[in-house]
């Protein structure tokens, strides 16, 4: 990518305090950071070039918003150099963990050394406007070797790749968090085709997990109230509870056209996950099992 071109920026030069007040301990478990690219180049293959939206720029947001700890998932601006992700998570005092993205010929002691960085799960990405390719057997081989690390496999695909995608689900050995519920079509409605399918997927093993997140995608371009996002993920989070994690998304890569107030998006969790208990599991107990279970006791 051409350091000549403009870099994009996504994300909300001001965003609003929520009205909403999460639990203490509350985990942002879906968040990004890009570079800064002086320090931290973008990779030559990236689809899309961001501006600096780097650690600094993250602790502040979720200090805004009334968050205690951030999981940075790796965005594949930064390809498979996890460089960037690992120095958000060593700037933040033990507050942050992520997610990387790996090259399928990676070493064991490179897994070590992410595992040491705070990296507890890999990310595959099958957004064809994102990556050049999505080799399934490499990725089984991967699962198969951070299982004994205990992580845990992130994969982000749409929904009409679910179908064809399920063989390759059903053989991934570790536990799964499927991002933005694989990006159903919130106006059919919770009953709709791509829910039901999406709810069949879930109901097949109790270990896939997934994060109820991005009502600015989902509802694209209508944008906010977002009320066909509410209307069909508040079930979903009501029936599979033990299994949703929540994030902002920040800083909300290739949504420069529909840019969300990270605040707006904050006061919609009451509205998926109306009750305190709800909430709790959400914000809190739920990406603490994934992410700090040591802490748990
Ligand atoms: O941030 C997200 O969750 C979604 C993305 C970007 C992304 O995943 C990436 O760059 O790796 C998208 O839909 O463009």
């Amino acid at each position: 990518m051409s350091e000549t071109q403009d870099r994009i920026i996504s994300w909300h030069a001001s965003p609003s305090k929520p009205a909403y007040t999460p639990p203490p301990g509350a985990v942002d478990a879906h968040c990004h950071v890009f570079g800064p690219m002086a320090e931290f180049p973008f990779s030559a293959k990236a689809k899309y070039l961001p501006g600096d939206a780097g650690p600094d720029m993250l602790f502040a947001l979720r200090d805004h918003l009334g968050f205690s700890r951030n999981v940075i998932v790796q965005a594949s601006c930064h390809g498979t150099d996890n460089a960037a992700t690992l120095n958000g998570i060593a700037k933040s005092n033990g507050k942050a963990r992520g997610v990387a993205v790996v090259d399928p010929a990676i070493s064991d002691a490179e897994l070590e050394r992410l595992h040491e960085g705070g990296i507890r799960g890999v990310r595959f990405n099958f957004l064809k406007r994102l990556v050049d390719d999505a080799p399934k057997d490499k990725f089984l081989e991967v699962a198969r070797r951070i299982k004994g690390l205990g992580w845990h496999v992130v994969i982000y695909f749409e929904a009409d790749i679910l179908e064809e995608l399920r063989p390759f689900l059903d053989a991934i050995p570790t536990l799964i968090v499927v991002d933005h519920m694989g990006r159903p079509d919130v106006t059919q409605g919770p009953d709709g085709a791509d829910m039901k399918a999406f709810r069949a997927l879930l109901d097949s093993r109790e270990d896939i997990w997934t994060k109820v997140t991005c009502p600015d995608r989902l509802e694209e371009p209508k944008g906010p109230p977002w009320d066909d996002f509410a209307r069909a993920v508040a079930p979903l989070v009501a029936d599979y509870q033990d299994r949703v994690l929540w994030g902002t998304d920040w800083p909300h890569p290739n949504m420069q056209n529909a840019i969300p107030d990270d605040g707006a998006l904050v006061d919609m969790i009451p509205r998926i996950a109306p009750t305190a208990e709800l909430q709790q599991k959400l914000l809190v107990t739920n990406p603490m099992r994934l992410y700090w279970p040591e802490e748990l006791g």
